[in-house]
Order: structure tokens, then sequence, then C-alpha cells
């Protein structure tokens, strides 16, 4: 039987969507499908054939075709959705929810009825809340949706340290737990650089000063853009995260992932360290948290539980 390359279909052609399906055909993770709504439909075209002449000038050889048909994306292995609006400055992600659970769902109902078999990640906003709003429309099992934030959030916090200490982003290893949020939870005790602990090379006042930087990380892009938020390093956590299963890689990764009893909760989306392989979400790591890691959490998940509750049918 012939090898055939994985399809990857992007729902959404806007700052994120476009820029992760540039990225992903860069990478030659697969054949990529550019999808936004009828009106935009030349637009998205025209996106993905501006991004195809980048191939021979780069070297790839991935198609990327830009749709607004949902039959183009029959049996994708990965769908990634990024439809929905982004936050302007004086918004929180929350401010999103009612409008995007509605584009989350009728977008989920396409990719039930055309890539049953795929896995599916969520990126719109409150993404903890459209994970959550997905899985109940799609009915596919808890491994196969995944919402992204873990990735993100930690790349924030790895810059910070590095850029604090004047060293490599390679050798920053820490994470990020808890919903996608202001109160999210970037674990200090479990980073380190070159596997020193951070608390043995950062005074306490810094690390908390990088970690409140983390927390607002969004905010302070949409500050700065002024009309919408970030998406170059949201793209690459996507990517990131798209390669880890299309290579079946069994990278450990924090992701939103249900939970049924992991650190105390039941039947909520929450970011939490993963392993990411061919068959999604492959397994939770369940860490040891001290009282006050656990009290944020506490916090974090609280913040998520309720915006939960508006999308929840
Ligand atoms: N979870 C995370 O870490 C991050 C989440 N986001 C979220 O991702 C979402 C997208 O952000 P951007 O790409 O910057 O926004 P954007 O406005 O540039 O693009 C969104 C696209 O979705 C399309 N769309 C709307 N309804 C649709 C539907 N029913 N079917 C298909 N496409 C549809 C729009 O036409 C638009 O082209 C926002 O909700 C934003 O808050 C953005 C960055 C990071
Ligand atoms: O801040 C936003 O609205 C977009 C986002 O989730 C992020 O960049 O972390």
């Amino acid at each position: 039987m012939a090898i055939q390359r994985k399809k990857i279909t992007v729902v959404g052609a806007g700052f994120t969507g476009a820029t992760t399906a540039l990225m992903l055909a860069q990478k030659e993770l697969g054949d990529v499908v550019l999808l936004d709504i009828p009106q935009l439909e030349n637009p998205t075209k025209g996106k993905a054939l501006d991004m195809l002449e980048a191939s021979p000038v780069q070297g790839f050889d991935s198609s990327i075709i830009g749709t607004s048909n949902y039959e183009d994306t029959a049996d994708s292995d990965i769908v990634i959705i990024t439809a929905g609006i982004a936050r302007k400055p004086g918004m929180s992600r929350d401010d999103l929810v009612s409008t995007n659970a509605g584009i989350v769902r009728s977008v989920c109902e396409n990719i039930k009825k055309y890539c049953p078999e795929s896995i599916v990640i969520i990126l719109s906003n409150p993404v903890d809340a459209m994970t959550y709003a997905a899985y109940e429309a799609l009915g596919f099992p808890k491994n196969r949706v995944i919402g992204q934030s873990g990735v993100l959030d930690t790349a924030r916090y790895c810059t910070f340290i590095a850029q604090e200490l004047n060293v490599s982003v390679e050798d920053v290893r820490g994470f990020v737990l808890g919903g996608h949020g202001d109160d999210m939870v970037p674990l200090v005790r479990y980073s380190n650089v070159g596997g020193i602990p951070i608390e043995k090379l950062i005074s306490a006042e810094r690390i908390e000063a990088i970690v409140q930087r983390t927390r607002v990380g969004g905010g302070e892009i949409v500050n700065l853009l002024g009309n919408g938020s970030a998406y170059y390093a949201p793209a690459a956590s996507l990517v990131q995260m798209a390669e880890a299963i299309i290579k079946d890689k069994k990278r450990i990764i924090p992701v939103i992932a249900l939970l049924e009893g992991e650190y105390g909760y039941n039947n909520l989306f929450l970011g939490v360290p993963t392993i990411l392989g061919g068959n999604g979400i492959e397994k939770i790591f369940e860490l040891e948290l001290t009282p006050e890691e656990k009290a944020a959490l506490d916090k974090s998940a609280e913040s998520v539980r309720n915006v939960i509750q508006v999308v929840s049918v």
C-alpha cells in the first residue's frame, strides 16, 4: 500500500490560522487545507496560493489549498480550530465566550461529519471553555480533543527566564499549569536552566515579576498590537502539538485535557502536563503540588469552571 501524507485542516484563515498553515507546510508535516467562511473564500484561496508559491523558494513539498467547503477537509488526520473573534485592548478572553462558542460548535458539527477519525486541537478563546464546547459537540473520545494554552504560556515563561539570565532559550525548562487566563500557574519549583533550579539563579522578586508577566503575556501583546492578539507564538505552539501527534513523538507537553478526577477535578478541561503522541493525549501526569500551588490551581480551575458554565448545554 502506498504511504500517504498526513492531511491537516486549519479552520479559520485569520492571523493564527494562516500563520499555522504556513508553518505546518514549511515543516512538511502534511498537506494543509485552510478553511474560512464562504464570504472569505477568495481571500482564503489567495492566502493558500501565496503560501504555496513560497514552496519552491523554501523547498517544501506540502500542498496548501484554501476553501470554504468542508468536503475538501474530508478525512483529515488533524483539525486545528482557530475560528472565532479575537480580543482587543480592554477586553478579557472571557468576553469572547458567547460568540466563539456558537462558531466552535458549528465548526465541530462539520468536523464530526467530514473528519470523524481526526484529532482536534482547539485554539479559539476562551480556550479552556471552547475545548469543552468542542468536546460536547464532537462526541469524540477525550484523547482526541485537545486545547492549546500550555505550550504558548510556557514559551512566554521560558522566554522571560532566558532574557533574565541572558542564556539560550534551549536550556530553559518549565511549564505552566491551569487555565489560559490571568490566574494560570507557572510552576517555579519545576523550572530549571540546564538542570539548575531557577530559584538558585534568580531572586524571588524577579521570579515573581516573571510569573506575573507570563500570566498577562497575552494581554501584553494585545495592548501592543492594538487590534488583535498574538499569532506567531500561538501558531508555533499549535505546530509543535501537531508534530508531536503526527510523528508519534510522545512529547511531554502541557495541553488542555479533560480531567476526570486528576488533581481532584471532574468534568473540567484544564491545562496539565501530558504525553502527546499518535493517539493524541496518551497520559496525564498528576504532579505533587504544595498547598500554595494547589490553592493557585484551584483558583484557576474555578475561573475556568465559571466560563464553562456559560457554554455548557
Ligand atoms: N489559545 C490560545 O493560546 C490563543 C487563542 N487565540 C484565539 O484564536 C482565535 C483566532 O485568533 P486570530 O486568528 O488572531 O483571529 P482572526 O480574526 O485573525 O481570524 C479568525 C478567523 O476565523 C474565521 N471564522 C469566523 N467564523 C468562522 C466559521 N464559522 N468557520 C470558519 N472560520 C470562521 C474568521 O473569518 C477569521 O478569518 C481567537 O479567538 C483568539 O482569541 C489566539 C492566540 C492564542
Ligand atoms: O491574549 C489573547 O487574547 C490571545 C491569547 O490567548 C494569547 O495570546 O495568549
